[in-house]
């Protein structure tokens, strides 16, 4: 968590970030995805059970490769606030391995790998009950300055 001191004053960063597509539970279009932190020294682990429906479908039956992405860059930014950082997405890459169902109840996890000064690398996959990997995705997020926060646009 940011020391609130970071956000501009009277607002925490659940409140800058309450519209969230992700993970902001009112916004009524979004994916309002709940995480579970996990954090043991350097393990950090971002897991959520996602189960999604024709409105997020690509292929008949399928989610959206967007969607998907989606899904990734939520679990690994949520990575950034036990490491006590703001930081966004840089860059995103994702391999569609197999087809991910509507309707079905998928494990999305994301694992912290490895810290290089303001670069974070992190890794998300998502997965069947049966077990099966549907999807792989590895993510830079870069550290930013907590006051560019106050230059956001409304
Ligand atoms: C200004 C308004 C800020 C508003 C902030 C608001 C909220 C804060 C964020 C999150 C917290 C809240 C809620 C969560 C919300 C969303 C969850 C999902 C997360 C997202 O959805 S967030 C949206 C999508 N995101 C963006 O909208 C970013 C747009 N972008 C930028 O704003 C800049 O791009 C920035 C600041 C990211 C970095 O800008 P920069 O100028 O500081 O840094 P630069 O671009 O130079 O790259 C640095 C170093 O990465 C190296 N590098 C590049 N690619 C590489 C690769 N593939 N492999 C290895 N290294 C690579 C370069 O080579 C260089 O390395 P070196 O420094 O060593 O030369």
């Amino acid at each position: 968590m940011p020391p609130e001191s970071h956000l501009p004053a009277g607002k925490t960063l659940d409140e800058q970030a309450s519209h969230c597509f992700g993970c902001s539970p009112i916004n009524p279009i979004g994916l309002q995805l709940t995480f579970t932190l996990t954090t043991e020294a350097e393990n950090i682990t971002a897991t959520a059970t996602v189960q999604l429906t024709r409105n997020h479908e690509g292929p008949p039956g399928y989610l959206h490769g967007g969607i998907i992405a989606t899904l990734m860059d939520e679990a690994m930014s949520k990575l950034n606030r036990p490491l006590n950082l703001i930081a966004m997405t840089r860059n995103l890459e994702v391999d569609y391995l197999r087809p991910c169902p509507i309707e079905t109840p998928l494990t999305l996890t994301a694992h912290h790998l490895h810290r290089e000064g303001r670069k974070l690398f992190h890794s998300a996959t998502l997965t069947h009950p049966d077990g099966t990997v549907l999807a792989t995705a590895k993510g830079l997020f870069l550290a930013i300055d907590p006051a560019l926060l106050n230059r956001r646009q409304p």
